[in-house]
């Protein structure tokens, strides 16, 4: 990607044009944003972050990750179009900037991206990584299901087979181990929200667990704020609730691993759609979904900053 003027911020891309996208969206904005590689994937392919800064040093911070499940590339593709929004609505959008003006965000877009590129090439419908173990003859460990919280509890699977296989251990997956060594070095993340498709949810923890978090009321109304703002932009319905409650168990999930962290605003969304298209969402509703996700987010990012 020479320059991101000539990127289709309406079409899907492969993990190499996200890349060099990355490469262009960094060098073009570089007074805001910046590149930090936090590891390395099992199949060694870099694991990028992007940092929106307006100044300051170890401001609290927004953390924001897609495509951990590699299959739902409307998430990705939600990532890109809002990373370009930020850049162009700082100074114009006046809860947009008074975030960045004190908090820093993070982005990670693609969260998963040795399955990101067999979706490609060989399975669209892969969801795991794509790590291998001695002896073992199935591939790959749901990074959903990794998160040391709950870890190998109810809603998770021990069968390397399984699409919700949990892994060895927690924290086994060099995709995992990365986010957590960067978010706990970093110290002050303030709200994390983790995106999915499909089903047309916002969901906050536990999953773990029927339990109510401590903050559940707290976490309740910023949703159903959040989801009253999505709904204004087309007209989209969603639900929301605890993970628990409002889908179904399940354990060693990263919202849950991050609210125990102390990140007390962890959401997880599932986008578009409720299941005609499903995985495979038309790329003409790219941009709408991810015009009306941004409302949301900036919505929780909004009450981070003054709570
Ligand atoms: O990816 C999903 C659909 O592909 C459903 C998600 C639902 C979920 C999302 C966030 C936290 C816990 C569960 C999953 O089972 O991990
Ligand atoms: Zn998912």
């Amino acid at each position: 990607e020479r320059s991101t003027s000539s990127f289709s911020y309406s079409s899907y891309h492969t993990l190499e044009e996200i890349y060099s996208w990355i490469d262009s969206f960094v060098t073009e904005h570089a007074d805001i944003v910046s590149k930090i590689q936090i590891g390395h994937s099992f199949e060694n392919r870099s694991i990028l972050v992007l940092k929106f800064s307006t100044g300051g040093s170890q401001r609290p911070a927004i953390w924001i990750d897609t495509g951990i499940h590699s299959r739902e590339w409307i998430t990705h593709a939600t990532g890109i179009w809002i990373a370009k929004k930020i850049v162009s609505k700082y100074s114009k959008d006046h809860v947009l900037t008074n975030i960045l003006n004190a908090m820093d965000i993070f982005m990670e877009i693609v969260t998963n991206p040795d399955g990101f590129a067999f979706t490609h090439s060989m399975n669209r419908l892969w969801r795991k990584n794509k790590s291998t173990r001695p002896g073992i003859f199935c591939i790959g460990v749901d990074l959903n299901r990794n998160w040391k919280t709950g870890f190998g509890g109810n809603g998770s699977n021990e069968n390397p087979c399984s699409e919700t296989y949990h892994g060895p251990f927690p924290q086994s997956e060099p995709e995992v181990a990365a986010i957590v060594k960067f978010i706990t070095a970093h110290g002050k993340i303030k709200a994390l929200i983790s995106i999915h498709s499909y089903s047309q949810m916002l969901m906050y923890p536990y999953g773990h667990t029927l339990e109510p978090v401590s903050n559940q009321k707290e976490l309740y109304h910023l949703a159903k704020e959040a989801v009253k703002a999505l709904y204004e932009v087309h007209g989209v319905e969603y639900i929301f609730g605890s993970i628990s409650t409002t889908l179904y168990v399940a354990s060693g999930i990263t919202v849950d691993w991050a609210y125990d962290r102390g990140i007390k605003y962890a959401f997880s969304f599932e986008l578009r759609d409720t299941g005609r298209y499903g995985f495979l969402l038309p790329a003409t509703q790219i941009v709408p979904t991810a015009q009306e996700t941004w409302m949301a987010i900036r919505t929780i990012m909004e009450h981070a900053l003054k709570h």
